[in-house]
């Protein structure tokens, strides 16, 4: 039998909670395709991905909730299919006994415009704005942000959040066709139409949640669709605004880790404040019988990523602990 200070360094090990995530499901009926740089992309197989993943996330049975990191269904999807698609993505998503969380990702705001998505998704946005936090424990905060908000899709062609995009578009990239980063140079290549940014109004809602958690002594967990940090990203995947974004969260020593989606290699990276930043890799990039999910154990001083297949274990530790 263990010895008191045994048993309780056991109970120490202990995650505080769990929670599974996947990203990038891109679920269509059509043909397997590739990337514009020619990724093969498995569009049909993708939503057995996510089958296996609600089936591992429920016989886990301690999975507080699910993050979902965007893009659901792919932008290929023939739009008299969108509506049913997102529904029968969703309702895989249901079949976890939790609650789940879902970001809005390109490919979702080329089947459906924001009003018609966001309750779909169940997002607790406000004037169809898809940005919210949520704190499943008092010792924790997540901070879902709306990397769309200002963004040239999704919103009315005659929205200020479109027009704001496309100036910004017409001011950064030269490029009549503004997908294409051609001639953009290293971290300018993120001006293209499939990103967007962060607008003011989020920005100051963001700092006023992270003043808060630092009062009540959260850790806080960022969610975006869109990477935060060049390290783990493409730059043509990158936020536009991401640096502003950073700027917000510097000035707090709250947060822990950034988890994004989009850039579907995957990636880490550790800033130079200490977060840590995972780009999960894309579950429409898994062939046949591969699999792309994970759960996230949390606890007081790290938080362990453990994937399935070809999503990578990454054990996060925070700043100034021993043996990170
Ligand atoms: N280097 C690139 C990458 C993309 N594009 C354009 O973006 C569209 C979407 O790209 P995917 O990665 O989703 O295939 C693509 O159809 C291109 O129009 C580009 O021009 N240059
Ligand atoms: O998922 P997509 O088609 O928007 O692709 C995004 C790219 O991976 C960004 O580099």
């Amino acid at each position: 039998m263990g010895s008191t200070n045994e048993s309780a360094s056991a109970q120490e090990k202990q995650p505080l909670f769990s929670f599974g995530i996947i990203s990038d499901v891109q679920y269509a009926d059509i043909p397997d395709g590739r990337s514009f740089i020619g990724v093969p992309r498995y569009y049909r197989h993708s939503i057995l991905v996510l089958q296996r993943a609600v089936q591992n996330w429920n016989h886990h049975k301690k999975l507080k909730f699910v993050i979902n990191l965007g893009d659901i269904v792919d932008g290929f999807c023939p739009k008299d299919q969108s509506l049913n698609a997102v529904k029968k993505v969703v309702n895989e998503f249901d079949k976890f006994n939790g609650p789940v969380y879902h970001l809005i990702g390109n490919h979702c705001l080329y089947n459906l415009p924001r009003k018609q998505l966001l309750p779909l998704l169940k997002i607790p946005g406000v004037d169809d704005h898809a940005y919210f936090d949520f704190s499943p424990i008092p010792e924790y905060r997540f901070v879902v942000l709306d990397g769309y908000d200002v963004s040239a899709i999704g919103w009315p062609q005659d929205h200020p959040k479109t027009l704001e995009a496309l100036n910004f578009l017409h001011e950064k990239n030269p490029n009549s066709e503004k997908n294409s980063p051609s001639g953009l140079v290293g971290l300018e290549r993120r001006f293209l139409m499939f990103n967007g940014a962060v607008g003011k109004e989020q920005l100051e809602w963001l700092d006023g949640v992270l003043q808060e958690a630092s009062n009540l002594k959260q850790k806080v967990v960022i969610c975006c669709h869109l990477p935060l940090d060049p390290g783990t990203s493409s730059p043509e995947a990158l936020l536009w605004n991401y640096d502003q974004v950073m700027d917000v969260i510097h000035a707090y020593n709250c947060v822990k880790l950034c988890l994004a989606g989009h850039d579907h290699k995957g990636g880490c990276s550790i800033d130079s404040h200490g977060i840590h930043h995972r780009t999960l890799e894309a579950a429409l990039e898994c062939p046949s019988g591969r699999d792309a999910f994970g759960y996230v154990d949390v606890y007081d001083d790290r938080l362990s990523l453990v994937g399935t297949d070809r999503m990578h274990s990454t054990d996060m530790c925070f700043k100034l602990q021993a043996n990170c």
